[in-house]
């Protein structure tokens, strides 16, 4: 569906993307991830053919962007990073609109607009100004916009940016219901946000790919040890040493409780493979109470960090485990923060000199 080869965009001197190859298969969804100034919104806005190529051949169904891009954008629904969105104009309006802007009959826009708003989940609020919804719906109605002429491509640029952490749920649950009739490409700065809703991920770092795979494929490939915390209730010194006793545990640290009680420790253990099962039934074998197992939160930043960070050291060595706080409440605000939207990270992208067609 998508082909990019040794595509480079520079912007006069400074060479933005490049070089840059990857393919796509249809009815795939591919997150493009890459902190801020990696390149991502350069990529995507070559494909929706907003701006040209400095040279390399990028293909949508075999059509190449600067020879057919009339063709190539029919193919392709776009979100921007800022949604061409009319405040001023109630969702149904716009959808019309924005159906007939794209080349449909009035006929067409009518029937096509309702569906469109059902898929988005949008039609409760389809008489209401786009000035007065919230931002998640905001963004449903950027991808309304994009999919309303029914292409067969979906590039979205950082959709999931910004939202609340329910929105962003139902954001993946709508982009995965749009995975059946479309291909999805979408960018993002954040692993976290993506991981869950892409069947692959890119990883982009100043302007080239610097791994792909799932977030599972990209850990082992990168972190020679597996995190897992586990959350039990019991005596603190019998869980560490059940813990530690499960062959491939290399270590065992306590760490801040995920939640308060009574003899609740969480412990954060780093295994050379994937120890959950066994680790598991160690430390209900030793009377300790079970209430809660899951993958090391901070791997996910470790992996996206290794690969794509400012201070890479490419040695597959990681961040040292999270050490027990002083106190509980700030835990939960760390907790809290890790992993949320960072709505302000594309502050720099407004001040940017405009390339475009350059
Ligand atoms: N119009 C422009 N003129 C000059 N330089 C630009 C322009 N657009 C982008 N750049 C530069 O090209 C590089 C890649 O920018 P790009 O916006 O593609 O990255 P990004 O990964 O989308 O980042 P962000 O998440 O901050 O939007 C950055 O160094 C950026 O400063």
């Amino acid at each position: 569906m998508i082909e990019i080869v040794d595509l480079y965009k520079y912007y006069g001197e400074r060479r933005a993307v490049g070089p840059l190859s990857f393919s796509i298969e249809a009815g795939e969804i591919v997150g493009l991830l890459g902190l801020n100034g990696a390149g991502k919104t350069t990529t995507l806005r070559i494909l929706a053919c907003d701006l040209l190529p400095s040279s390399g051949s990028v293909r949508v169904n075999g059509l190449d962007v600067v020879e057919s891009p009339h063709e190539v954008r029919s193919l392709i629904g776009y979100l921007p990073d800022t949604p061409p969105l009319y405040g001023e104009m109630t969702v149904r309006a716009y959808l019309h609109f924005a159906a007939r802007l794209r080349g449909l009959s009035k006929a067409s826009a009518d029937k096509r607009v309702p569906e469109v708003l059902e898929a988005t989940g949008l039609a409760e609020v389809q008489d209401q100004l786009i000035a007065s919804l919230s931002h998640g719906y905001k963004q449903r109605v950027g991808i309304a916009q994009a999919i309303v002429h029914g292409p067969k491509l979906l590039v979205l640029d950082e959709p999931i940016s910004g939202l609340d952490p329910v929105q962003i749920v139902e954001m993946r649950e709508l982009l995965r219901g749009l995975k059946g009739e479309h291909t999805i490409l979408l960018s993002s700065h954040i692993l976290g946000e993506i991981s869950e809703t892409c069947d692959r991920i890119l990883v982009i770092r100043e302007g080239q790919i610097a791994a792909s795979g799932t977030e599972a494929e990209l850990s082992s490939k990168l972190l020679k040890n597996q995190r897992v915390e586990v959350t039990v209730r019991g005596d603190e010194e019998k869980a560490k040493e059940a813990a530690s006793a499960v062959s491939g545990v290399v270590s065992v640290e306590v760490i801040d409780a995920t939640e308060e009680g009574a003899g609740v420790v969480t412990l954060q253990i780093e295994s050379g493979g994937d120890a959950r099962e066994a680790v598991c039934h160690a430390l209900v074998t030793a009377g300790i109470g079970l209430l809660e197992v899951r993958r090391g939160e901070r791997e996910l930043e470790t992996v996206f960090l290794e690969l794509a960070g400012p201070e890479t050291k490419g040695d597959g060595t990681e961040a040292a485990p999270r050490k027990r706080r002083a106190g509980k409440k700030g835990a939960k605000k760390a907790r809290a923060s890790a992993g949320e939207g960072d709505a302000g990270a594309k502050d720099a992208a407004a001040e940017k000199e405009d390339g475009s067609g350059t």
